[in-house]
C-alpha cells in the first residue's frame, strides 16, 4: 500500500531545496566518533560480531553509547509520513514509496555496514543506542538508556545547515532494554507520530517524527498481546539531563566533561554561540543577550566568574525555560517529566501520557498513575527547574572552577583541597543566579506568547493580572475550554462588544454545547464575569491597534496565526488509534496529519462536517482523559 503523505505546508524551509533519497542523505557520525563507546564493544565490528551477547541487561560504564543494529519486525507496513519532516530532512517526497525508504524507516536496512563494505572506523556510520540514567518521580532510577530506540545516522540539511540525528523507536532490544522487549505498540506510536509534528507546527520546540510503520505480525505483550510499530524520529540532539545524571551518579567527571564539550562544540554551533553574562536578571535584560564570547573568556569576577561551562549550562536552562513557557501558553502537558525526559537541547521529548488541556484545570495531569500530581500542568515550570538543578549538580564542578577550568591539575586530578570552598561557593552562587535567569526567561517568553494569543501588540505590566490571570481563573471557575477560547476570541469584532449587554450576549460562545455544568454557578454569573473581562480586553485591543486602518482584519489574521483551530486532543487520538489499529483505516491518519501540520487553517478542503467535528467542542464525556502508559 502506498504510504500516505500529508500535503500540508509547514513553516519550515519553504521554497526549493536540494533533496535526496534517504540512503543518499549526507551523513555524519559525530556522536559516535567524538564520545566514548561501550568499552566492551568499542567498534561497530566488535559489536556487530557480538550483537546477540551484548543484549542482556548489564551496566555500561564510562560510555555514552553502544553500537547496536535494529531488529526488524516480521512484516511491516508504512502508514504515515510527515511532509514537513521530509522537507526539514531534505528527503525527496517522491521516494517514500521506494523499498529503500520503507526498509530504512522500518529498521530492515542500515545504511553503512563497515565490516561489509570496508569503511574505515573513523568514518563509519553504524547504529547506536545511548546510555543514560534518570530521576523518575523524584527518585534516582539508575541506568536506563535507549532500551527501544536506536539511532541510525546524523544528517545535515544542506539548505538549512540544521543537523539531525535520525532514530527508530520500537526497533528491538539494546543493552539498555533491561527486562523489556525493545518494542513499541501501535497506540503509543500513533500518539508520538502525531504529537511530535503537532508541537512543531505550533512552533513549540520538540523532537520530530518522520514516519510511522506498523508491524501487524508482531506480538507485543502489554496488558494484552498487541501489534508493534516503529516511529522514525529525529532531533538536533537526543541527549537528556539523565545522560549527565548517570555520569554524575558514578562520579565520572571525565565523562561529564566530554559530554559537556560535545554539547558545546557539536550540539550547539560552538562555544561562541552561547549567551554572555546578563547585566541583570530583569525580564527585559535577559531576553536578547549578546553572544560571541570567545571560548576561553571568563566574564565577571570572584564568585560571579563565568567560564564557558557556565554559559553552556545557562544556554540549556534558557532553552528549557522557553520550551516550558510554550507548554504553559498552549496548555500542553507532558505527563512524565523525569530527567530522562528532559532534553539538553530544550526540546519536548518522550511522548507517553501527554495531553493538551481541554477545560482549563491547573491541577490536571494526563498521567493516570501520577497520584501526587507531581507532573500536573501548573507544576511543569517548577519541575523543569528541579530537573535543571540535577543537571547543575553534574555541571557544578565545571561551573565552580571559573577561570581554572582548563588548569592541567584541575582537569587531570580534580579539585584541590584548598580550592574546594571557593569552587563550591561560586557554583552555588552561579546556579542560584541561573535560577533567576530561568524565571525571567520563562516569564518573558510566556508573556510574549500570551500577548500574541490575546491579539495584543505590546505586553503591559497590568496585563498579567488583569488579562491573563483573570481569564485563566474564569476558565477554571466555569470549566471552559482553554484553546477554543483563544480561537473564538480571535474573530470577535470589538465594535460588536461595545456595550455590557452585547458582551454578555457574546459570552455564550465560550460555553460548551451543553451549557454550563450545574456545579459551577449560574449562567448569569458566568456571562457577567466574561463580559467584564471582554471589556478590559477590548480596551487593550483598541489601545494597541489604534494606529491601524484595518485594525479588525489585521488583528483577526494575527490572532488566527497563533491560535490553532485544530489540536490533536486525547479524544481525537483515541478515535484515530481505534480507526487505524482496529478498523484498518488508513486515510484518516493522512487527514489528521494534514490538520496537524497546518493547525491554524480555517479549513483543509476535506469534509467540512468532519473538520468541524474534529475542531469543535470536545464530546462531554471525553474531556480531560488520562492514560496509564504501558506503551
Ligand atoms: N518496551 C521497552 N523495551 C525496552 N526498553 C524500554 C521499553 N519501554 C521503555 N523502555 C525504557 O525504559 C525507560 C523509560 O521509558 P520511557 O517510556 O520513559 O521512554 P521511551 O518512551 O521508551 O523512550 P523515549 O524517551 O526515547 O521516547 C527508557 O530507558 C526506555 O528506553
Amino acid at each position: 500500500m502506498a504510504a500516505h503523505i500529508s500535503n500540508a505546508a509547514s513553516d519550515a524551509t519553504n521554497g526549493p531545496q536540494k533533496t535526496f533519497d534517504i540512503s543518499a542523505l549526507p551523513k555524519s557520525n559525530n556522536f559516535t566518533r567524538k564520545l566514548p563507546p561501550d568499552e566492551e564493544y568499542p567498534t561497530p565490528a566488535t559489536s556487530h560480531a557480538a550483537e546477540r551477547k551484548l543484549l542482556g541487561p548489564r551496566l555500561v560504564k564510562n560510555a555514552a553509547y553502544t553500537f547496536v543494529r535494529p531488529d526488524a519486525m516480521k512484516s511491516s507496513e508504512l502508514v504515515g509520513v510527515s511532509k514537513a519532516a521530509l522537507r526539514d530532512l531534505a528527503i525527496d517526497p517522491t521516494t517514500i514509496d521506494s523499498e529503500d525508504f520503507k526498509r530504512t524507516v522500518s529498521g530492515e536496512k542500515i545504511i553503512t555496514l563497515p565490516d561489509e563494505d570496508g569503511t574505515p572506523e573513523d568514518t563509519a556510520v553504524y547504529p547506536w543506542a545511548q546510555c543514560y540514567g534518570g530521576y523518575q518521580f523524584g527518585q534516582w532510577a539508575g541506568q536506563l538508556g535507549d532500551g527501544r530506540a536506536i539511532s541510525l545516522f546524523e544528517t545535515t540539511n544542506p539548505s538549512t545547515g540544521e543537523r539531525y540525528e535520525i532514530q527508530l523507536k520500537g526497533a528491538g532490544k539494546t543493552p539498555y532494554s533491561r527486562f523489556a522487549d525493545g518494542r513499541a505498540v501501535v497506540r503509543s506510536s500513533i500518539r508520538e507520530f502525531v504529537v511530535s509534528e503537532a508541537l512543531h507546527a505550533l512552533h513549540i520546540p520538540t523532537t520530530r517524527a518522520l514516519s510511522l510503520t506498523l508491524g501487524p505480525e508482531e506480538k507485543v505483550r502489554r496488558e494484552m498481546m498487541e501489534p508493534g510499530a516503529i516511529v522514525a524520529r529525529f532531533a538536533q540532539s537526543w541527549l537528556r539531563i539523565g545522560t549527565f545524571d548517570l555520569a554524575r551518579s558514578r562520579g565520572d567527571r571525565v565523562l561529564i566533561r566530554k559530554l559537556a564539550d560535545y554539547v558545546g562544540e557539536e550540539v550547539f554551533p560552538g562555544w561562541e554561540s552561547l549567551p554572555a553574562k546578563p547585566p541583570s536578571y530583569d525580564e527585559a535584560a535577559v531576553v536578547d543577550l549578546p553572544r560571541g564570547v570567545p571560548k576561553d573568556d571568563v566574564q565577571g569576577s570572584a564568585e560571579n566568574e563565568e567560564n564557558r561551562y557556565t554559559r553552556l549550562y545557562r544556554e540549556i536552562v534558557r532553552r528549557n525555560a522557553k520550551m516550558v513557557a510554550h507548554w504553559q501558553a498552549y496548555a500542553f502537558t507532558n505527563g512524565v517529566l523525569n530527567t530522562d525526559n528532559t532534553s539538553i537541547y530544550g526540546l519536548s521529548i518522550d511522548f507517553g501520557p501527554f495531553a493538551f488541556l481541554d477545560n482549563f484545570d491547573p491541577n490536571y495531569t494526563p498521567n493516570h498513575d501520577d497520584h501526587m500530581l507531581r507532573y500536573c500542568y501548573k507544576n511543569q515550570p517548577s519541575i523543569i527547574w528541579w530537573n535543571l538543578v540535577r543537571l547543575a549538580e553534574a555541571f557544578g564542578e565545571l561551573i565552580g572552577a571559573g577561570a581554572r577550568c582548563d588548569d592541567k591539575k584541575f582537569v587531570e586530578d580534580g579539585v584541590e583541597k584548598d580550592f574546594v570552598d571557593e569552587l563550591v561557593k561560586r557554583a552555588e552562587n552561579l546556579i542560584e543566579k541561573t535560577g533567576e535567569e530561568y524565571r525571567a526567561v520563562f516569564m518573558a517568553e510566556y508573556k510574549r506568547l500570551m500577548t500574541a494569543r490575546l491579539g495584543l501588540r505590546q505586553s503591559k505590566q497590568s496585563d498579567f493580572d488583569e488579562l491573563y490571570s483573570e481569564l485563566l481563573d474564569t476558565l477554571e471557575a466555569f470549566e471552559l475550554d482553554f484553546n477554543h477560547t483563544f480561537r473564538k476570541l480571535s474573530s470577535i469584532n470589538t465594535d460588536e462588544i461595545d456595550t455590557d449587554e452585547k458582551r454578555k450576549e457574546v459570552a455564550g460562545i465560550f460555553f460548551h454545547h451543553e451549557g454550563l455544568s450545574k456545579t459551577v454557578g449560574s449562567e448569569a454569573d458566568a456571562r457577567a464575569r466574561i463580559a467584564k473581562w471582554l471589556e478590559k480586553w477590548r480596551g487593550r485591543v483598541l489601545e494597541d491597534w489604534s494606529d491601524s486602518a484595518n485594525a479588525h482584519e489585521e488583528r483577526v489574521t494575527a490572532m488566527k496565526s497563533v491560535n490553532p483551530n485544530f489540536i490533536p486532543r486525547s479524544w481525537i487520538l483515541d478515535e484515530l488509534i481505534d480507526r487505524v489499529e482496529k478498523k484498518g483505516e488508513r486515510e484518516i491518519l493522512d487527514r489528521i496529519m494534514e490538520m496537524t501540520l497546518a493547525p491554524f487553517n480555517d479549513s483543509w478542503g476535506w469534509d467540512s462536517a468532519e473538520e468541524e467535528r474534529l475542531c469543535g467542542d470536545v464530546p462531554r464525556y471525553q474531556r480531560a482523559m488520562q492514560c496509564s502508559c504501558s506503551s
